[in-house]
């Protein structure tokens, strides 16, 4: 082994190493940032390893019909398996933002309102967070995780929801953390997009995907076909292009595994598109603009690739309600240009 890769393999960039590098570049930087990622990422070890466990209980219940039965697992109900590991997870979360003194107000896909920290405990971070998205998906062993944005308030008014809801190009960070095979943080401060993955005999996340930049184009697209007869021009065009390409060019390969941290991870290291726009059944999409959209278009352009709605860029959206949705396309630059200009030229037609 060369002396480069054995110092890769003995010299272990951890993800909190990581980050305070990267912050000990700016004089004015506090160490605050470090200290609220470090609790977010508790929150991801504590999900990873309830996930990994719930799959575990579910095939030993399988097994056995007696753990079904069992008077004790009244509460522990398979059925009801992926709603706790929702609650779970969003408590878990919660919990730790808020303790780590670093956080004001907080939004979670869970939880009809914004979370306001009590004064004690406040610090100037917002964090708009899915605590496990996907979750329909856990039964058969998919790929799930949780999203994140982060904004940061510049004085010390009491919080309010204006503080949240701003374009997501005011995100000063973003990221998901997937829980699959392995488990896996994606993390953008505004400055390129890294990957860390946990090595679960140290319990830290190590940096294995230096600088993540999406190709330019891609070979893939991915959304979900079954809505297809409600789709607008452009999508159904765009579809029909990548299908049956004009230019002699080989098709594009549909991959939609349904779960999108799984979907973006795929489209970020192999490039192409992930969509889910709107329909003629939700104008508005499915995804919601702040921890779903805004956090997975910051990654995108980060990364050198591009997120639109299908009227501007993602990032530019201004949300009014903590909940909101937006269609979204988004992935490889050249083809978010080309759905683009499907889109411009369908206004022209209007
Ligand atoms: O099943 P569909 O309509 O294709 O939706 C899939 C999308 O829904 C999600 O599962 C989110 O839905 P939930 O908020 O119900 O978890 C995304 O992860 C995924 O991209």
């Amino acid at each position: 082994m060369d002396h480069a890769a054995d110092a890769h393999r003995t010299d272990l960039m951890t993800i909190t190493r990581f980050v305070l590098n990267e912050q000990s570049k700016y004089p004015e930087s506090r160490g605050d940032f470090t200290i609220l990622l470090n609790h977010i990422v508790l929150g991801c070890k504590f999900v990873c390893s309830s996930v990994n466990k719930a799959g575990l209980a579910k095939l030993i219940g399988l097994a056995g019909e007696i753990n079904i039965q069992a008077s004790t697992c009244s509460n522990e109900c398979f059925g009801e398996e992926q709603k706790k590991l929702d609650v779970l997870s969003n408590e878990v979360f919660i919990k730790a933002l808020v303790s780590s003194g670093r956080t004001c107000i907080l939004v979670s896909e869970e939880d009809e309102d914004a979370i306001i920290v009590e004064p004690s405990k406040r610090g100037r971070y917002c964090v708009v967070f899915d605590p496990l998205d996907g979750s329909s998906n856990i039964d058969c062993g998919v790929s799930i995780g949780t999203i994140f944005g982060i904004y940061m308030v510049k004085d010390d008014h009491e919080p309010t929801l204006a503080d949240v809801l701003q374009p997501g190009k005011q995100m000063v960070a973003a990221g998901y953390c997937m829980y699959g095979s392995s488990c896996t943080l994606v993390l953008s401060t505004g400055k390129g997009v890294n990957g860390f993955t946990l090595d679960p005999s140290l319990g830290e996340f190590i940096l294995t995907h230096p600088d993540i930049r999406i190709p330019k184009k891609g070979k893939i697209y991915s959304v979900n076909e079954g809505n297809a007869k409600n789709w607008d021009g452009p999508t159904a065009k765009y579809v029909e292009n990548c299908k049956f390409p004009k230019d002699g060019s080989p098709s594009k390969s549909l991959r939609y595994i349904g779960s999108m941290v799984a979907d973006v991870h795929r489209t970020l290291l192999y490039g192409g598109t992930f969509m889910y726009p709107a329909d003629k059944k939700s104008p508005s999409g499915k995804l919601r603009v702040l921890y779903e959209v805004f956090p997975m278009s910051f990654l995108m352009e980060n990364a050198g690739g591009q997120a639109f709605t299908g009227k501007q860029r993602a990032l530019d959206l201004v949300p009014t309600k903590i909940h909101d949705r937006s269609p979204i396309f988004l992935g490889s630059y050249d083809d978010i240009e080309e759905i683009k200009a499907l889109y411009a030229a369908e206004g022209k037609k209007e």
